[in-house]
């Protein structure tokens, strides 16, 4: 059987582009599993689970599918821990969580999660927006505009689950790179008075405030937003 070894360089450069190209197309052609399987895995607590587990937790499909579904007891736990193998001798593929996946986590602290902008952008009302992408072209209006029959800011003040996951996903987000600008940006040192328009919970305000006390903040947002938005030393909300 002929191998390409034996074949003229440019058929094999041609087929392999081919093959390449075939291999990207099935990519896009599929590509909608890898968030969905994500999310499902967010929704399970899948990166939670391992994480809780310590770091350096790695964990076969099916130790994480127990965990996930049925907490498990303690001396259970322990075993996962010390990578002991199951009984049947078969080789098994293990997981750990990849250090991005700390991203992702539910502390349930101030640190910060990219987890609620995910699950938003993924939510049915998004899903339903990107469905009508080709409205901004054929209609001229935006998606969420077509999809639902309003902005997404009219959309909150009707849809209060909706309204907390979009809050809570710019709060979230906003809070891990507001945290990293802090660390380096020292603009706010000479500043009294910051406005943030369109501050949302007040999560960004807050951090800056309280590493330069001597601002006073004014959270200006919609009304709804603010209705919402917990009470912070040294800012005052505007809508
Ligand atoms: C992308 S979010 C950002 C929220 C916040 N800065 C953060 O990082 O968490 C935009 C914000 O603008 C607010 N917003 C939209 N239209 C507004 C308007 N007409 N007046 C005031 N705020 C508005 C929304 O309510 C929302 O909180």
């Amino acid at each position: 059987m002929a191998n390409h070894l034996q074949e003229p360089l440019t058929t094999y450069c041609i087929q392999r582009d081919e093959e390449m190209m075939t291999m990207q197309a099935l990519k896009i052609a599929t590509n909608l599993a890898i968030p969905m399987v994500f999310k499902a895995a967010l929704e399970l607590g899948v990166f939670d689970t391992i994480a809780a587990m310590g770091n350096g937790a790695w964990l076969s499909s099916s130790e994480i599918a127990d965990l996930v579904s049925k907490p498990s007891p303690p001396t259970q736990r322990r075993l996962f821990e010390t990578g002991e193998n199951d009984l049947t001798g078969k080789t098994r593929r293990i997981y750990a969580a990849e250090p991005v996946c700390t991203l992702f986590l539910t502390r349930g602290d101030d640190s910060g999660t990219l987890m609620s902008l995910f699950m938003l952008l993924n939510s049915q009302v998004f899903f339903k927006t990107w469905d009508n992408l080709k409205g901004v072209i054929q209609e001229g209006k935006d998606a969420f505009s077509s999809a639902h029959g309003m902005p997404l800011f009219e959309y909150i003040g009707l849809d209060e689950q909706f309204a907390v996951m979009v809050n809570h996903a710019m709060a979230e987000s906003s809070t891990i790179i507001m945290k990293k600008i802090l660390e380096v940006y020292r603009g706010f040192e000479d500043v009294n008075t910051l406005v943030d328009i369109g501050g949302g919970l007040g999560t960004v305000l807050n951090l800056v405030t309280s590493k330069y006390p001597q601002i006073k903040g004014i959270n200006f947002d919609l009304t709804m937003v603010l209705a919402n938005a917990p009470s912070y030393a040294g800012t005052v909300l505007v809508d």
